[in-house]
């Protein structure tokens, strides 16, 4: 069926060509079809959503006139008839649905039938295994391929083109009049040598020869693949959407993995008569409904026919422009086609989804502190009888059962090498976990660091030779990487015992944290669990596929294939589809949510209930296993930890045999025995929980990091915060700040002061001299002595300056000169004595050596030496250029720059008269 898109651009096109303003350039057009048969395929690669054509604007102008054509030519059984149009427009009326259940037996005898499936995965399969049991030899014939690789699978040939003579093919591509794509044939001769295949087309026998295949992106604006390949396929069985168009007399439709409206009803449509039909694994589930727009389509008016066609020469008029509104939203409204599982992987890319999943991280850990310690580090506690424990209950994997039979092995055969092992891990393990955490009798505060240097000990421990010799005394020959595995299973028992008693008074903040709550608590968790279910389904399925396809013609790999097939089935068996959801789902409130978060993969991920039951079940069991608390306990092992936990239940493995229980394994083309198919449940178990772990790990870590991240931001904006605010009241607030305000009454000024004040008093002792205290008193009408302390002065401000609304007495408050000379008036008191007293009283809080005032020689002295270049600043380590520029603190007789100490360059301070202490003194 033509796209709305592909309809414009064909329109667009020939109006170029005739360069009209007529639609089509003038171009008469009849178009014929029948929206209710398959809708059209979407196509990613040119952004083609895949809307029905009705929908283009430039149809509704075009296409005014319609007729439908209702007399039936290819069935002309009334029941017949009436049931493929039933099914088409998604109805089952009691007789159809009768009628259809009728034609579930197999086929009178006859000529072979065509099998139609719904997927290209059942069809290749079901052709490979006719194929393998037709007599005669195998030809194969590899293509010459060029490009994008993920491209060439969207080509309607294979890669491998694998024949016998006497097998059906069908054409697929059109060469000639008469060889059309979908005609079928039967193979004559074979020439590998030459590359030609002679098929047999109803009597019309042609050399088929290879023929060029592309693929043309228009994003890119070129052909990104090309595959020079025969222009066959098998044709035992074929798909729906091949089908289309045909036909034929005697078909097969197996209807299991119907996903499309229309779809069964083209199925059923392609043969002549009832008796020419077999149904295969039908459901009522099958007969899908049509979206609304197709009826109301059928039900628009059509506009009559004038008699001179006046009425259809419309001109082509820019408010119908393409309509390239769903460029913008490529693919929300779109469905799969039946290459969806193909292109899982380009739709992944496209909806950036992180493939990186499960991949370890080491540095990340909280800091919760450990309390307890319980064990005595002397002795092993753990006994070999405890290591049984760390045998998995029930055995999934083969890997388990390995590991199992191994360990069993060792606890019989080689009891004192093993328990020699147990007691040096143990011990060694311990010593790391005092090395890093501190003695037992020793409360420690533990960090993210300290986790991952335990944890890179430990793993340095375990690589180690001592540790390579202890396993290979216990195995009585040189360690091999299977030995390894066993071993690591007691290893990581010792490592979790040993924190397990060390950390039992770890808070467990489960519940405050947002990243450990499980995904099944409201409806949008629902929403997210059954994507993220159907997701691993999905995945696990294109896995199965893809084995399945690269071993379908390998004749010892049948086994595999058998086992890729059932598995394929089963998880076909768990998925439904969306409108059957909508109709019985109990979870309806729920399926927005699934919907929202689909998007591209609309249609892989619609699970049914009982399947999401079962992920509630996982992910209620997860969060026992993942969260912060495990996360200290086990670090980067925590991934493998949560999926043995798992994988290891009994009850979930129950579950997930009941969700199969009513599974038909008959319903299959190949033969199934019980015992494969509880090799298969049981891997497809492990596949399944491996890949919800990987995904909830994922989430898992990100969560982590981001709560890590914000508390680390949070500290980081405190600090930033901080030193502004220094910054800005040591900086805003100075004598040569207030002595240049000139507003009136140096209201700005004092509003800083306050400001400076208010926000913590002590900055005011780092802004101002003692001299320079006395005037601000002086303007604000404080009684203030020169004995005073520094502190009594900013203590004194600090209980009056709040209390004006400007700064009383401005005239106070003049340059620094007459500040000099206003303190000399007040008060005559030696300075050298308020110094020593200054300095005793400090002396009291901290050592200091005693106050020695400089003397004009010193000064010099140490002039001489900045003018050597042997003093820097303290600060900043560089040298000074002007002797006006620095100073010196008269308690740690360090020199600074004034601008590294937030002076003013120009501020003079006279340090003969008056003591200044440095920021870092005054602290
Ligand atoms: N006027 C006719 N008289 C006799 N047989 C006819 C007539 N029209 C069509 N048929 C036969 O009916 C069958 C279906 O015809 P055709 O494929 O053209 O229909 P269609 O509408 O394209 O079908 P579909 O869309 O279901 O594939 C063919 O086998 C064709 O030979």
């Amino acid at each position: 069926m033509l796209s709305a898109k592909m309809f414009n651009q064909i329109e667009f096109i020939c109006r170029n060509i005739r360069d009209s303003d007529l639609y089509f350039g003038g171009i008469q057009i009849i178009g014929s079809g029948d929206f209710f048969q398959l809708p059209p395929v979407p196509d990613l690669l040119n952004r083609d959503p895949g809307e029905f054509c009705f929908k283009s604007d430039v149809f509704k102008n075009v296409f005014r006139h319609k007729v439908v054509l209702d007399k039936v030519m290819r069935q002309d059984e009334p029941d017949f008839v009436k049931a493929i149009h039933d099914i088409s427009r998604g109805e089952l009326p009691t007789d159809t649905h009768n009628l259809l259940k009728r034609l579930q037996r197999p086929l009178p005898p006859g000529n072979d039938p065509i099998r139609l499936f719904a997927r290209n995965f059942d069809r290749e399969v079901y052709n490979a295994s006719r194929l393998l049991d037709l007599e005669g030899d195998l030809k194969s014939f590899h293509s010459l391929d060029e490009g994008d690789p993920t491209k060439l699978r969207k080509m309607s040939v294979g890669q491998s083109l694998h024949i016998k003579i006497n097998c059906p093919v069908m054409l697929v591509k059109n060469l000639s009049k008469n060889l059309v794509n979908g005609l079928q044939g039967t193979v004559q001769e074979i020439n590998t040598d030459n590359n030609t295949v002679t098929v047999n087309f109803n009597g019309l026998i042609t050399d088929i020869k290879r023929e060029m295949f592309t693929v043309y992106s228009s994003i890119d604006n070129k052909v990104v693949a090309s595959r020079l390949q025969i222009p066959l396929v098998l044709s035992y069985g074929a798909t729906i959407h091949k089908a289309q168009g045909l036909t034929l007399d005697r078909v097969e439709v197996d209807s299991s993995n119907i996903f499309k409206a229309g779809q069964l009803g083209v199925a059923v449509g392609r043969v002549r008569k009832k008796k020419g039909l077999r149904l295969i694994d039908f459901h009522t589930k099958n007969v899908i409904k049509p979206e609304k727009s197709l009826f109301e389509f059928y039900e628009l008016n059509s506009v009559p026919f004038l008699s001179d066609l006046e009425c259809c020469n419309i001109s082509y008029s820019l408010a119908t422009e393409f309509n390239l509104e769903f460029e913008e939203n490529v693919l929300s409204e779109s469905e799969l086609s039946e290459f969806t599982y193909e292109e899982i992987d380009e739709i992944e890319k496209m909806v950036h989804v992180n493939k990186n999943m499960g991949d370890p991280i080491d540095s990340v850990a909280s800091e919760d502190e450990i309390h307890n310690v319980q064990v005595n580090l002397n002795d092993c506690p753990i006994s070999l009888d405890d290591i049984r424990s760390c045998l998995p209950d029930m055995l999934v994997t083969d890997e388990q059962v390995f590991i199992n039979e191994r360990l069993n092995l060792l606890l019989e055969k080689h009891k004192l090498q093993l328990n020699l092992y147990l007691t040096t891990i143990f011990e060694n393990i311990s010593d790391i976990y005092e090395q890093v955490f501190g003695s037992e009798s020793t409360e420690k505060k533990t960090d993210s660091k300290s986790w991952t240097n335990y944890f890179s000990k430990l793993y340095k421990f375990s690589h180690s030779n001592e540790y390579i010799s202890l396993i290979e005394n216990c195995c009585n020959r040189k360690a091999e990487s299977d030995d390894f595995t066993v071993f690591s299973r007691i290893f990581d028992f010792v490592s979790h015992f040993i924190i397990e008693n060390k950390t039992s008074n770890i808070k467990d903040s489960t519940e405050s944290s947002p990243q450990q709550s499980a995904y099944s608590n409201d409806d949008a968790g629902l929403g997210k669990l059954r994507y993220i279910a159907g997701r691993c389904i999905a995945k696990s399925k294109y896995h199965y596929m893809t084995i399945g396809k690269n071993n379908m013609y390998k004749k010892n790999k049948q086994s595999c294939v058998t086992d890729c097939f059932l598995k394929v089935k089963i998880l076909d068996y768990m998925t439904t589809t969306y409108a059957d959801l909508l109709e019985s789902s109990s979870y309806k409130e729920s399926l927005e949510e699934t919907k929202r978060k689909q998007n591209l993969t609309q249609g892989l991920t619609d699970i049914k209930d009982d399947v999401l039951d079962f992920f509630v079940d996982i992910d209620r069991n997860r969060i026992n296993y993942q969260n912060e608390k495990m996360f200290h306990k086990h670090g980067s092992n925590i991934f493998n930890f949560v999926h043995e936990k798992l994988l290891s239940s009994k009850t979930l493995f129950s579950n997930f045999q009941k969700l199969l229980q009513n599974f038909d394994l008959t319903a299959t083309f190949v033969r199934v025995d019980e015992d494969l198919a509880m090799a298969c449940l049981k891997a497809l178990y492990s596949d399944l929980i491996l890949r919800f772990c990987r995904v909830s790990d994922n989430q898992f870590r990100k969560d982590l990091i981001k709560s890590f991240g914000m508390q680390k931001s949070e500290t980081l904006r405190k600090r930033v915060v901080e030193t502004a605010k220094r910054d800005n009241t040591s900086k805003q607030i100075s004598m040569s700040y207030i002595l240049n305000d000139k507003s009136e009454n140096k209201i700005s000024s004092h509003l800083k002061l306050q400001s400076c004040i208010c926000d913590s008093g002590t900055l005011v002792l780092k802004c101002f001299t003692k001299k320079q205290l006395m005037c601000l008193g002086k303007a604000y009408d404080i009684n203030m002595s020169i004995k005073d302390t520094k502190q009594a002065m900013c203590d004194n401000l600090l209980a009056t300056v709040p209390n004006f609304i400007s700064i009383p007495n401005v005239g106070q408050l003049t340059n620094s000169e007459d500040n000099e000379q206003a303190v000399e008036n007040l008060e005559h008191v030696p300075v050298v004595e308020d110094r020593k007293q200054s300095a005793s009283k400090k002396g009291s809080k901290r050592k200091r050596k005693p106050y020695t005032p400089k003397s004009r020689i010193t000064r010099k002295k140490n002039l001489e030496k900045i003018q050597k270049d042997e003093i820097v600043c303290s600060i900043c380590s560089c040298k000074f250029n002007t002797v006006d520029e620095r100073i010196q603190c008269d308690i740690c007789d360090n020199w600074y720059h004034k601008e590294c100490q937030n002076i003013s360059a120009d501020q003079l301070i006279d340090k003969t008269e008056d003591d200044w202490y440095c920021m870092k003194c005054c602290e």
